[in-house]
Protein backbone atom coordinates (compact mmCIF):
# COMPACT_ATOMS: atom_id res chain seq x y z
CA UNK A 1 0.00 0.00 0.00
CA UNK A 2 1.79 2.94 -0.93
CA UNK A 3 1.96 5.11 2.20
CA UNK A 4 2.62 9.16 3.27
CA UNK A 5 5.47 8.88 5.53
CA UNK A 6 6.83 11.87 7.61
CA UNK A 7 10.59 11.95 8.27
CA UNK A 8 10.67 14.55 11.40
CA UNK A 9 12.99 15.56 13.73
CA UNK A 10 15.46 18.81 14.72
CA UNK A 11 17.04 20.87 12.65
CA UNK A 12 20.84 19.21 11.43
CA UNK A 13 19.90 15.47 12.01
CA UNK A 14 19.97 14.40 8.73
CA UNK A 15 16.38 14.97 6.92
CA UNK A 16 17.62 16.35 3.94
CA UNK A 17 20.61 13.55 3.31
CA UNK A 18 17.87 10.66 4.02
CA UNK A 19 15.66 12.54 1.35
CA UNK A 20 18.66 12.36 -1.24
CA UNK A 21 19.56 8.88 -0.11
CA UNK A 22 15.91 7.66 -1.20
CA UNK A 23 15.84 9.39 -4.56
CA UNK A 24 19.34 7.87 -5.34
CA UNK A 25 18.00 4.28 -4.38
CA UNK A 26 15.20 4.92 -6.83
CA UNK A 27 16.25 6.03 -8.99
CA UNK A 28 19.17 3.74 -9.72
CA UNK A 29 16.48 1.32 -9.69
CA UNK A 30 15.03 3.22 -12.91
CA UNK A 31 12.09 4.58 -10.96
CA UNK A 32 11.09 8.49 -11.16
CA UNK A 33 10.37 10.85 -8.76
CA UNK A 34 8.88 13.91 -8.24
CA UNK A 35 10.90 16.36 -5.35
CA UNK A 36 9.48 19.44 -3.97
CA UNK A 37 10.94 21.78 -1.41
CA UNK A 38 10.44 25.19 -0.55
CA UNK A 39 12.81 28.16 1.19
CA UNK A 40 15.95 25.45 1.10
CA UNK A 41 19.18 27.67 2.25
CA UNK A 42 20.84 26.44 -1.15
CA UNK A 43 18.59 28.58 -2.67
CA UNK A 44 15.30 28.35 -4.98
CA UNK A 45 14.75 24.96 -6.37
CA UNK A 46 17.35 23.23 -4.75
CA UNK A 47 17.22 20.31 -2.44
CA UNK A 48 20.61 20.61 -0.32
CA UNK A 49 22.33 18.42 2.52
CA UNK A 50 24.99 19.69 5.06
CA UNK A 51 27.60 16.61 3.43
CA UNK A 52 27.63 18.57 0.28
CA UNK A 53 24.75 16.96 -1.90
CA UNK A 54 22.57 18.94 -3.79
CA UNK A 55 19.48 17.75 -6.45
CA UNK A 56 16.91 20.06 -8.20
CA UNK A 57 13.53 20.43 -6.89
CA UNK A 58 10.47 21.95 -7.79
CA UNK A 59 9.69 24.89 -5.57
CA UNK A 60 6.88 24.98 -3.53
CA UNK A 61 4.87 28.68 -3.42
CA UNK A 62 2.15 29.76 -1.51
CA UNK A 63 -1.20 28.67 -3.33
CA UNK A 64 0.37 25.74 -5.61
CA UNK A 65 -1.66 22.91 -5.57
CA UNK A 66 0.51 19.64 -5.37
CA UNK A 67 -2.27 17.46 -6.63
CA UNK A 68 -2.79 19.28 -9.32
CA UNK A 69 0.55 19.97 -10.37
CA UNK A 70 1.45 15.78 -10.39
CA UNK A 71 -1.99 15.35 -12.33
CA UNK A 72 -0.91 17.38 -14.79
CA UNK A 73 2.45 16.06 -15.07
CA UNK A 74 1.11 12.67 -15.32
CA UNK A 75 -1.37 13.63 -17.98
CA UNK A 76 2.35 15.76 -20.10
CA UNK A 77 3.43 11.91 -20.12
CA UNK A 78 5.76 12.55 -17.54
CA UNK A 79 6.22 9.64 -14.32
CA UNK A 80 5.96 10.03 -10.67
CA UNK A 81 6.57 7.06 -9.36
CA UNK A 82 7.35 8.75 -5.65
CA UNK A 83 7.35 12.18 -4.31
CA UNK A 84 9.43 13.57 -1.80
CA UNK A 85 8.69 16.97 -0.06
CA UNK A 86 11.65 18.38 1.75
CA UNK A 87 10.96 21.40 4.13
CA UNK A 88 7.41 20.35 4.74
CA UNK A 89 6.88 22.06 7.87
CA UNK A 90 6.82 25.14 4.79
CA UNK A 91 3.81 23.85 3.44
CA UNK A 92 0.91 25.00 4.04
CA UNK A 93 -1.75 22.40 5.70
CA UNK A 94 -3.86 22.38 2.42
CA UNK A 95 -0.46 21.06 0.56
CA UNK A 96 -0.14 18.46 2.69
CA UNK A 97 -3.59 17.62 2.70
CA UNK A 98 -2.94 17.10 -1.60
CA UNK A 99 -0.07 14.87 -0.89
CA UNK A 100 -2.20 12.65 1.27
CA UNK A 101 -4.81 12.84 -1.78
CA UNK A 102 -1.50 11.97 -4.06
CA UNK A 103 -1.10 8.66 -1.74
CA UNK A 104 -5.00 7.58 -1.83
CA UNK A 105 -6.15 8.49 -5.32
CA UNK A 106 -2.89 8.41 -7.48
CA UNK A 107 -1.11 4.90 -5.49
CA UNK A 108 2.25 6.98 -4.77
CA UNK A 109 4.54 7.05 -2.00
CA UNK A 110 4.99 10.48 -0.56
CA UNK A 111 7.95 11.01 1.75
CA UNK A 112 7.83 14.54 3.14
CA UNK A 113 10.67 15.35 5.61
CA UNK A 114 10.51 18.54 7.85
CA UNK A 115 11.07 19.97 11.54
CA UNK A 116 8.24 19.28 13.87
CA UNK A 117 8.52 22.65 15.93
CA UNK A 118 9.33 26.03 15.69
CA UNK A 119 11.99 28.21 18.30
CA UNK A 120 9.22 28.42 20.37
CA UNK A 121 8.45 24.90 20.47
CA UNK A 122 5.28 25.29 18.45
CA UNK A 123 4.16 23.26 15.73
CA UNK A 124 4.54 24.47 12.25
CA UNK A 125 1.06 24.24 10.62
CA UNK A 126 2.31 21.80 7.70
CA UNK A 127 4.25 19.76 10.25
CA UNK A 128 1.00 19.30 12.26
CA UNK A 129 -1.09 18.76 9.30
CA UNK A 130 1.44 15.77 8.56
CA UNK A 131 1.42 14.12 12.00
CA UNK A 132 -2.49 13.88 11.69
CA UNK A 133 -2.33 12.68 8.24
CA UNK A 134 0.81 10.51 7.92
CA UNK A 135 0.71 7.27 7.61
CA UNK A 136 4.10 6.84 9.91
CA UNK A 137 5.72 9.37 11.17
CA UNK A 138 9.36 8.33 11.62
CA UNK A 139 12.14 9.81 13.75
CA UNK A 140 15.46 9.94 12.57
CA UNK A 141 18.15 7.29 13.48
CA UNK A 142 21.02 10.08 13.69
CA UNK A 143 20.83 11.93 16.83
CA UNK A 144 21.53 15.34 16.39
CA UNK A 145 23.14 16.27 19.94
CA UNK A 146 22.64 18.99 22.64
CA UNK A 147 25.56 20.72 23.86
CA UNK A 148 25.12 19.03 27.22
CA UNK A 149 25.25 15.84 25.38
CA UNK A 150 21.81 14.77 25.55
CA UNK A 151 19.71 14.12 22.63
CA UNK A 152 18.15 17.08 21.20
CA UNK A 153 14.78 17.79 20.67
CA UNK A 154 14.41 21.26 20.15
CA UNK A 155 15.23 23.85 17.95
CA UNK A 156 16.46 27.16 19.46
CA UNK A 157 16.66 30.96 17.39
CA UNK A 158 20.05 32.95 18.16
CA UNK A 159 20.40 36.21 17.55
CA UNK A 160 23.45 38.27 18.41
CA UNK A 161 24.26 34.70 20.14
CA UNK A 162 21.55 35.26 22.36
CA UNK A 163 18.70 33.06 22.53
CA UNK A 164 15.36 34.46 21.72
CA UNK A 165 11.22 33.49 22.26
CA UNK A 166 9.91 35.95 19.69
CA UNK A 167 9.99 36.88 15.83
CA UNK A 168 8.53 35.66 12.95
CA UNK A 169 7.81 31.74 13.07
CA UNK A 170 9.70 31.16 9.35
CA UNK A 171 13.25 32.65 9.12
CA UNK A 172 15.40 30.69 7.13
CA UNK A 173 18.86 30.47 8.12
CA UNK A 174 21.42 27.51 9.76
CA UNK A 175 23.30 25.95 12.92
CA UNK A 176 26.89 27.23 13.39
CA UNK A 177 26.27 30.91 12.44
CA UNK A 178 28.69 33.82 13.48
CA UNK A 179 27.76 35.16 16.84
CA UNK A 180 26.21 38.57 14.97
CA UNK A 181 23.82 36.90 12.92
CA UNK A 182 20.36 35.13 13.39
CA UNK A 183 20.98 31.24 13.63
CA UNK A 184 19.92 28.23 15.17
CA UNK A 185 21.21 25.42 17.90
CA UNK A 186 19.26 22.27 18.60
CA UNK A 187 19.18 21.52 22.30
CA UNK A 188 17.68 19.20 25.00
CA UNK A 189 14.28 19.91 26.63
CA UNK A 190 15.67 21.28 29.83
CA UNK A 191 18.22 23.70 28.08
CA UNK A 192 15.84 25.28 25.76
CA UNK A 193 13.71 25.80 28.38
CA UNK A 194 15.98 27.20 30.61
CA UNK A 195 17.33 29.15 26.98
CA UNK A 196 20.82 28.00 27.56
CA UNK A 197 22.62 27.36 24.57
CA UNK A 198 26.38 26.07 24.39
CA UNK A 199 27.89 29.97 24.34
CA UNK A 200 25.58 31.38 27.44
CA UNK A 201 26.52 27.51 29.16
CA UNK A 202 30.26 28.16 28.35
CA UNK A 203 29.85 32.06 29.47
CA UNK A 204 28.49 30.64 32.95
CA UNK A 205 31.33 28.29 33.02
CA UNK A 206 34.04 30.95 32.88
CA UNK A 207 32.20 33.08 35.49
CA UNK A 208 33.74 32.27 38.91
CA UNK A 209 30.72 32.04 41.26
CA UNK A 210 32.72 33.68 44.47
CA UNK A 211 34.81 36.83 43.25
CA UNK A 212 38.42 36.35 43.81
CA UNK A 213 39.94 37.83 46.68
CA UNK A 214 42.37 40.02 46.07
CA UNK A 215 45.69 40.01 48.60
CA UNK A 216 45.34 42.59 51.06
N1 LIG B 1 31.49 17.33 7.94
C1 LIG B 1 30.62 16.36 8.21
N2 LIG B 1 31.02 15.10 8.34
C2 LIG B 1 30.14 14.10 8.59
N3 LIG B 1 28.84 14.28 8.75
C3 LIG B 1 28.39 15.54 8.64
C4 LIG B 1 29.22 16.64 8.36
N4 LIG B 1 28.47 17.75 8.30
C5 LIG B 1 27.21 17.36 8.54
N5 LIG B 1 27.16 16.02 8.74
C6 LIG B 1 25.98 15.19 9.03
O1 LIG B 1 24.89 15.74 8.35
C7 LIG B 1 23.79 15.89 9.24
C8 LIG B 1 22.93 17.04 8.75
O2 LIG B 1 22.36 16.59 7.54
P1 LIG B 1 21.21 17.42 6.81
O3 LIG B 1 20.60 16.43 5.87
O4 LIG B 1 21.74 18.68 6.24
O5 LIG B 1 20.24 17.71 8.05
P2 LIG B 1 18.73 18.27 8.10
O6 LIG B 1 18.16 18.22 6.73
O7 LIG B 1 18.03 17.37 9.08
O8 LIG B 1 18.84 19.67 8.65
C9 LIG B 1 24.43 16.12 10.60
O9 LIG B 1 23.61 15.68 11.66
C10 LIG B 1 25.65 15.20 10.50
O10 LIG B 1 25.31 13.87 10.87
C1 LIG C 1 13.48 26.30 14.16
C2 LIG C 1 13.11 27.10 12.95
C3 LIG C 1 13.74 26.86 11.75
N1 LIG C 1 13.42 27.61 10.67
C4 LIG C 1 14.12 27.35 9.40
C5 LIG C 1 15.61 27.36 9.44
C6 LIG C 1 15.98 26.47 8.25
O1 LIG C 1 16.00 27.29 7.09
C7 LIG C 1 14.81 25.49 8.18
C8 LIG C 1 15.15 24.12 8.72
O2 LIG C 1 16.04 23.49 7.84
P1 LIG C 1 16.82 22.13 8.21
O3 LIG C 1 17.19 21.59 6.86
O4 LIG C 1 15.90 21.24 8.97
O5 LIG C 1 18.01 22.52 9.02
O6 LIG C 1 13.77 26.05 8.96
C9 LIG C 1 12.44 28.57 10.73
O7 LIG C 1 12.13 29.22 9.74
N2 LIG C 1 11.81 28.81 11.93
C10 LIG C 1 12.12 28.11 13.03
O8 LIG C 1 11.51 28.37 14.10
Amino acid sequence: MPELVFFSGTMDCGKSTLALQIEHNRSARGLQGLIFTRDDRAGEGKLSSRLGLVTDAVEVEDGMDLYAYIVDHLSQGGRADYVIADEAQFLGPEQIDQLARVVDDLDVDVYAFGITTDFRTKLFPGSQRLVELADRVEVLQVEALCWCGSRATHNARTVGGVMVVEGAQVVVGDVNRSADEIGYEVLCRRHHRRRMTSASAHAAALSPDVLPVSPS
